[in-house]
């Protein structure tokens, strides 16, 4: 049997839905024969090869090296650079600066933003989620109508030795009111070399096939930036991968892959575009009553002040950012 066949039968292995394939059974013993349709987690097209969905399947992502030009970067990279010395007013933009510099008494220099967040209405940094080459590898994900509904550009800073700058482990489902969690996708795109030094990203392969747990904000001595909620317990034997990157490089991600990344140690702003897609054909739920409850209620609040309106919901908040990328607006 093929290297690939017999990862199949890994695969089979790992999956819930047992129904997707055919049990046989020959001298008495059970064999579980691969179907297409047994892969839940993308899409059978002529992009991805068996080896990549098997290797998402088995992971929770998928890394392709070189996807975006060095001069689509320094283009995000110049369009960063004038928000960040105002030249430009976006509307529905979120600045953010890293926690240990807001609450310092020194008035800080643009350097200080960490991260920008909803860049939707600036149309440099908004190419970065129509760029073909991105969405061919999101409709496997996604399918064909697709929204994109969050974008953010980290610009993650020195760490000051508060240890601030580093992202606790978390699944970025737990800020989603939609679902199925299987048709979201991540794409994240280093703007430069990343690796452990500057704080690249840090993944749990196969978490993604849990579900979503609890999040919090970490016990950290040093503080926490608004909205960093950890995983409350993950298994600390877990194996670790650090997904060092140079430019270009593009990661896609499920949004119930924990992850999270480490500190900045060195003097520079680590630098990272990203998009979380969405199948236009989701749906939102309601969180009330659910693990998401804390965070629905934390972006309700801050939504109401951004607006200065006292009546948003959390899925408001989300129908109103996202945007259609390719097809057609269906749902969200
Ligand atoms: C999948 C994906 C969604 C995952 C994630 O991205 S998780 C992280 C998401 N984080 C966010 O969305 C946070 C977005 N940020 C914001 O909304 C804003 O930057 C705010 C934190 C509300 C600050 O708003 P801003 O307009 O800059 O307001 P001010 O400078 O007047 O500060 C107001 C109060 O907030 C404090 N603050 C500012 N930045 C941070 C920070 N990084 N962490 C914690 N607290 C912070 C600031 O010290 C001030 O506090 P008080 O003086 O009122 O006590
Ligand atoms: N003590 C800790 N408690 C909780 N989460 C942590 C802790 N240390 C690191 N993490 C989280 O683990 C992930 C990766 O951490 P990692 O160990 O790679 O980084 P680091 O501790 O900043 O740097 P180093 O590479 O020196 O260990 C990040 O999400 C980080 O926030
Ligand atoms: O540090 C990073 O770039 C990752 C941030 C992240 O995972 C997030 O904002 O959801
Ligand atoms: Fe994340
Ligand atoms: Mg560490």
């Amino acid at each position: 049997m093929s290297r690939a066949a017999d990862r199949l039968k890994v695969v089979v292995n790992h999956l819930d839905r047992p129904s997707s394939f055919v049990q046989a059974s020959t001298s008495g013993q059970n064999v579980a024969y691969y179907q297409p349709q047994a892969l839940r987690y993308s899409f059978d097209n002529d992009l991805l090869s068996t080896e990549q969905r098997i290797s998402y399947e088995e992971d929770g992502f998928l890394l392709i090296k070189g996807l975006v030009s060095g001069e689509d970067i320094d283009r995000f990279r110049a369009a960063f650079e004038r928000i960040c010395r105002r030249e430009v007013q976006v509307p529905g933009l979120v600045v953010m600066r890293d926690v240990s510099i807001a609450k310092s008494e020194f008035v800080p220099d643009q350097k200080a933003i960490s991260k920008l967040q909803d860049f939707q209405e600036e149309p440099e940094l908004f190419r970065y989620c129509s760029l073909p080459q991105i969405l061919n590898y999101v409709e496997c994900f996604t399918g064909p109508n697709i929204m994109a509904m969050h974008t953010m550009l980290i610009n993650k800073p020195p760490d000051t030795g508060n240890k601030t700058s580093r992202h606790p482990m978390h699944q970025d489902l737990h800020y989603f009111p939609f679902r199925p969690a299987d048709r979201i996708v991540c794409s994240w795109t280093a703007m430069e070399k990343v690796n452990r030094q500057n704080g690249c990203l840090v993944v749990l392969p196969g978490s993604h096939h849990g579900t979503l747990k609890e999040h919090d904000y970490p016990e950290w001595e040093g503080g926490v930036n608004k909205m960093y909620h950890g995983v409350r317990d993950h298994d600390p034997n877990h194996p670790r991968v650090h997904l060092e990157m140079e430019k270009g490089d593009t990661v896609f991600f499920h949004p119930l892959l924990i992850h999270g990344s480490g500190k900045n140690q060195t003097q520079g702003f680590r630098k990272a575009i990203s998009c979380h897609y969405a199948s236009a054909d989701c749906y939102y739920i309601d969180v009330r009553g659910t693990t998401q409850e804390n965070i629905g209620q934390e972006v309700k609040e801050i939504a109401a002040r951004k607006y200065a309106v006292d009546d948003v919901t959390f899925e408001d908040t989300w129908a109103v950012r996202g945007r259609l990328v390719q097809g057609e607006r269906t749902n969200l």
